[in-house]
């Protein structure tokens, strides 16, 4: 239709420029031609079913969209069991389904809490009970008054050799479990977090499965207080989800319902640790941060699908002399914008791949009882989540903008994915407190390199994506060859920037610590620097798995090149954007940060023809996707217009309210003006 400006067959022609083979990219994205098969089968599915459409939830009230995610999520169980899908044809159906729920806490926490933390019979009893949803669970650390501080949790859990259970108790309000998804409403079980206390001796926090409601009629077990904590930002959005309060009131449970892998209290209560390092305790942290940054690509792309969609629709203003208005994806600041953000979400797709094959071989390094592993594994998924997370959140509030006035309608999506999603960036560990935990690892490592710089060579190499620190003598002195903005495109200058930068900033704050009267106090006034380093570290790791990510072959007419073009917008924007960092530690002067600058302008026009078939690209379907100005077909503007008349408002032509508070209020002002 090309009524009023609305032209869907404009993304038919935007998608005729490509330059490259879409079908070969959506294998890059989803990893292999297989998951790109599988993921497709389960999108369809979803979006084929009408138990999961979403278009009016954000119109539903708290009441009826929990229900509705109650529902959702028991229809979703029984197409799993009826269709007898795998654990990964499962998970991307949960994935389509787009609904936050007590589910995602079972399934992504719960389950992988007693396996890594249960010993192999507390695994045989829980988990089949689990799998067979028998029990829900979820996952119950933080309190009323305590998150990031783990070590500062207050509720006990008190050995009684006499009845050979633990006594779980919640001593005051800040102790009140707080926040827990599934908690409030759903969940029958948990793995609670509490302080274990045996021989009258305080040991520290432990893991406990604790039985929170009756399975017979879901009421709370006696001396369980349980409730949903309240509405949260936006509507729709995780509102689907319970998130809960939880008190104990000397509630009893069997001595081997601690979990025991790490460590055991005996029939006699003896407090008895093994040989795993204590930090196994936060294992679950790591292997969900480790699943949240490969979320982040995909609310990252959805957003961007959706702005590079409508922003080829969308005409504003015509040249001089009255021709037709111009696609708003023409505008070099939109671009300039927009195409940072669709280089990110490839970036971050590449380097959650890359981070899913860092856990996996960590956790066999585990099984064999190799832990050399575990620091590296702990500051790539705490430093990743946090610098994903945060880029990906502001990301979306940008699409939003990129979308004009129409982006600010729920319809168009963007609202509510922006509310379900930026959360991250303070759940599982706040952003800030993970950068700190990266930045005292960089801290460590600089000032050992520091010292021991003349036998650096002889020394112990740091190794993994630390191992850049080793190569300290070149790279604290090193000057860019860099002479002509093409010069940007080689991969190698790169590299040697963000390393050369990275370091320095870590140098800098070390050396800047050891002037300070005591580390501590140091480490606390330079913290807004270490964050810095930290995000410079966490940023180079992303470069370099996104150029790692090239040396591998992959396949399809263009796809390489096209990479290759984004990879280097990724890289050149971020220098772009922290120029003061990269001036300031002398790595490029300041004629080489305006090469890098032109350059990204020659990219962008480069992407330009691509961008609709570089979003494609991500396969997501109209249902996934939830948004009338992303939709495939580009009919943007009739959509936009049946929408309007979903709201409840539109039910009747006169407003509710009208003969109380409009009539009177026109009628009197009606007489006041004959007066
Ligand atoms: C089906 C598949 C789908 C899966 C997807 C599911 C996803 C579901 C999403 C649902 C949505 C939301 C879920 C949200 C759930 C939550 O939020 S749960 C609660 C999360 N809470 C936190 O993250 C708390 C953050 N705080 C901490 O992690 C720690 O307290 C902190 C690391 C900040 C400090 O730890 P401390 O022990 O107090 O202190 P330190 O002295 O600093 O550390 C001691 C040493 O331990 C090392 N360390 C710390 N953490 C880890 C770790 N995780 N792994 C390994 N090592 C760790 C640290 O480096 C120190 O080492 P050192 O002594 O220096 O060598
Ligand atoms: C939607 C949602 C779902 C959640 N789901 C769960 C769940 O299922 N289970 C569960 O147990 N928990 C859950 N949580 C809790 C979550 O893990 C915590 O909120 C999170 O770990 C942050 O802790 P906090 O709230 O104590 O923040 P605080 O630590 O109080 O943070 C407040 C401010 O203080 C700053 N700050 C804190 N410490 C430091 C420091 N050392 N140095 C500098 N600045 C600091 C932070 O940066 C922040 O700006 C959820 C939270 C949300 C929002």
């Amino acid at each position: 239709m090309a009524d009023g400006g609305g032209e869907p067959d404009q993304l038919a022609g935007e998608r005729a420029t490509a330059q490259f083979d879409v079908d070969g990219m959506k294998v890059a994205w989803a990893g292999s031609r297989h998951a790109v098969e599988v993921a497709d089968r389960m999108a369809r599915l979803v979006a084929s079913d009408p138990v999961f459409r979403k278009d009016t939830r954000t119109m539903l009230s708290r009441k009826e969209l929990f229900k509705d995610t109650l529902k959702k999520a028991a229809h979703a169980w029984k197409r799993i069991v009826e269709l007898r899908l795998t654990e990964e044809e499962a998970n991307l159906l949960r994935l389509y389904v787009d609904q936050p729920g007590y589910v995602d806490l079972h399934w992504g926490m719960f389950v992988p809490a007693i396996k890594g933390q249960g010993t192999e019979e507390q695994q045989k009893k829980w988990l089949p009970m689990a799998y067979k949803f028998q029990i829900i669970g979820c996952y119950a650390q933080t309190e009323l008054g305590h998150g990031s501080n783990v070590q500062g949790l207050e509720t006990t859990a008190t050995f009684d050799p006499s009845a050979d259970e633990f006594v779980m108790h919640s001593p005051t309000l800040t102790s009140s479990k707080w926040w827990p998804g599934g908690l409030g409403k759903a969940s029958t079980h948990a793995v609670v977090y509490a302080r274990l206390i045996t021989e009258g001796k305080d040991y520290g926090i432990h893991g406990f499965i604790v039985q929170l409601r009756s399975l017979d009629d879901h009421s709370p077990l006696p001396g369980v207080t349980l409730g949903d904590i309240g509405g949260k930002f936006g509507s729709g959005a995780y509102n689907s989800m319970d998130n809960g309060v939880l008190r104990f009131d000397h509630v009893r449970i069997p001595r081997d319902q601690m979990l025991m892998r790490l460590s055991q209290v005996t029939r006699e209560g003896k407090y008895v640790h093994s040989d795993v390092p204590k930090q196994l305790l936060y294992g679950t942290m790591v292997y969900v941060r480790q699943t949240i940054v490969a979320d982040a690509s995909k609310a990252l792309s959805r957003a961007v699908c959706i702005a590079v969609r409508y922003s080829a629709i969308r005409k504003q203003f015509g040249s001089q002399d009255g021709g037709p208005e111009t696609q708003v994806l023409n505008y070099k600041t939109q671009q300039s914008r927009l195409f940072p953000l669709l280089a990110s979400a490839y970036a971050y797709r590449f380097v959650g791949q890359w981070l899913k094959w860092l856990y996996t071989d960590v956790t066999q390094k585990l099984e064999a009882k190799d832990y050399s592993t575990l620091p590296e594994a702990h500051a790539c998924t705490a430093g990743l989540k946090s610098v994903t997370t945060s880029a990906t959140a502001d990301a979306i509030e940008e699409c939003r903008k990129l979308c004009g006035g129409h982006g600010y309608l729920n319809s168009s999506g963007l609202p509510e994915l922006f509310a379900v999603y930026v959360p991250a960036c303070t759940y599982e560990g706040d952003n800030v407190v993970l950068l700190l935990q990266v930045s005292v690892v960089l801290h460590l490592v600089a000032r050992f390199l520091m010292k021991t710089v003349a036998q650096v060579a002889t020394g112990k190499q740091p190794v993994g994506t630390i191992a850049y620190m080793g190569n300290i003598q070149h790279l604290m002195q090193c000057k860019s060859a860099v002479n002509t903005a093409e010069d940007w495109l080689n991969p190698a200058a790169i590299k040697e920037v963000f390393e050369a930068r990275a370091l320095r900033m870590a140098v800098n704050c070390a050396q800047n610590i050891s002037k300070a009267p005591s580390q501590e106090e140091g480490f606390s006034e330079l913290s807004p620097d270490l964050l810095e380093a930290a995000v410079a570290h966490v940023q180079l790791i992303i470069v370099t798995k996104f150029i790692e990510k090239l040396q591998e072959d992959i396949p399809g007419p263009g796809v390489k090149e096209q990479l290759q073009k984004l990879c280097s917008i990724y890289a050149l924007h971020l220098l772009h954007k922290h120029l003061g960092d990269f001036l300031s530690t002398g790595c490029i002067t300041a004629r080489q940060g305006a090469l890098a600058n032109e350059l990204l302008g020659k990219l962008y026009a480069q992407v330009r023809p691509n961008a609709v078939a570089l979003v494609d690209a991500f396969d997501y379907t109209d249902h996934y996707l939830g948004s009338v100005l992303g939709r495939y077909d580009g009919d943007v503007y009739p959509a936009l217009y049946e929408e309007a008349w979903k709201d409840p408002l539109n039910e009747t032509v006169v407003p509710d309210g009208y003969q109380e508070h409009l009539r009177p209020l026109l009628k009197q002002q009606l007489k006041l003006s004959r007066l």
